[in-house]
């Protein structure tokens, strides 16, 4: 059995899911012959991290628990039973990520699994490469800051993966590294890049209120922690910063023009108002006709 420890930075919505999904595949992980062994998890302020970095993990049990402490909103420094782990705060927990990306990347491997929305993470992630630690992101803000940085994380492709940051859970990533691999070109994508605004869309259109829709959006996990960077574009841009530069376009954030959704809706309410209007005239010339 390959043991593959696992250090989650980030324990939102998205990063509570892979603990649950890392604990619903057990089994499957088993008859694979890996065992993700999770060594450490990072919230804004602290991590919480087993002592003993090379053999022990964080039991089944204390993800469950630390996955409801986080969904209360507490930090993870409120954790009552610490059983064979510490917690470390601040420039501490950095530091102590870097030392256990020290001491295992080069050696049992270790993968650092972004799931915050934050652009601090980069520089850890890039040192954590340079420890020969693997990285895999939800996280989009680390791939669309300053081409050098997306370079540098994706210097060597067996050691990132990103397939969440664009698509969610479809296969979108593999996809274009399948057929750009095969030496076809790619000339266009088109695509619905927005979970959140389809949702948005559909529910407006079932007649929905728009600030009710938003706050179920989020509720629902849909949004960006801030929904405003979905409802102005910032979060299809990215997406379509990964893609081009997944095709080799040495393109930045300022590159990308973006119309924000409020266009969208005044369309859509000049939309609403020619249907009313042609719908009013129809109702008319019908009355003239009886
Ligand atoms: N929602 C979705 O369907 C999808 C989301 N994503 C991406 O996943 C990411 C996470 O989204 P979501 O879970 O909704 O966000 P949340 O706001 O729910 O969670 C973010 C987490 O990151 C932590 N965090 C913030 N800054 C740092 C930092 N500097 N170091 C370590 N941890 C930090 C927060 O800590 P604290 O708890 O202390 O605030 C929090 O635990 C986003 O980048 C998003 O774009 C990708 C695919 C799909
Ligand atoms: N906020 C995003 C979540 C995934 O990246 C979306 O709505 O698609």
């Amino acid at each position: 059995m390959k043991s593959i420890p696992v250090l989650l930075i980030g324990c939102g919505g998205v990063g509570r899911q892979l603990f649950d999904h890392i604990v619903a595949c057990r089994s499957l992980h088993s008859k694979q012959g890996i065992a993700l062994r999770v060594v450490g998890v990072c919230d804004s302020r602290s991590l919480l991290a087993v002592n003993d970095i090379v053999n022990s993990e964080l039991k089944d049990d204390l993800l469950k628990e630390i996955c409801k402490i986080k969904s209360s909103g507490s930090s993870l420094s409120s954790l009552m039973d610490l059983g064979q782990c510490q917690i470390f705060k601040d420039s501490e927990a950095r530091k102590k990520v870097i030392d256990i990306a020290s001491l295992l990347g080069r050696s049992t491997g270790l993968v650092l699994a972004d799931c915050s929305a934050s652009s601090e993470t980069v520089e850890l992630l890039k040192q954590g490469i340079d420890l020969g630690c693997c990285i895999v992101l939800a996280n989009k803000k680390p791939l669309t800051s300053k081409i050098e940085e997306f370079d540098k994380l994706t210097s060597d492709f067996r050691h990132i993966r990103f397939e969440s940051t664009v698509g969610a859970g479809l296969p979108v990533i593999a996809s274009i590294t399948r057929v750009l691999s095969s030496g076809d070109p790619i000339c266009r994508i088109i695509g619905s890049l927005s979970g959140t605004l389809g949702y948005v869309m559909s529910e407006l259109e079932d007649g929905k209120v728009f600030s009710f829709v938003v706050k179920e959006a989020k509720r629902l996990g849909y949004t960006e922690p801030d929904p405003r960077d979905d409802l102005g574009g910032m979060d299809v841009a990215r997406k379509a910063l990964i893609l081009a530069r997944l095709l080799g376009q040495r393109i930045n954030s300022e590159d990308i023009k973006m119309t924000s959704s409020t266009m969208v809706f005044h369309c859509l309410i000049e939309k609403l108002e020619r249907k009313l209007q042609w719908l009013l005239l129809k109702e008319m010339s019908y009355d003239m006709c009886v």
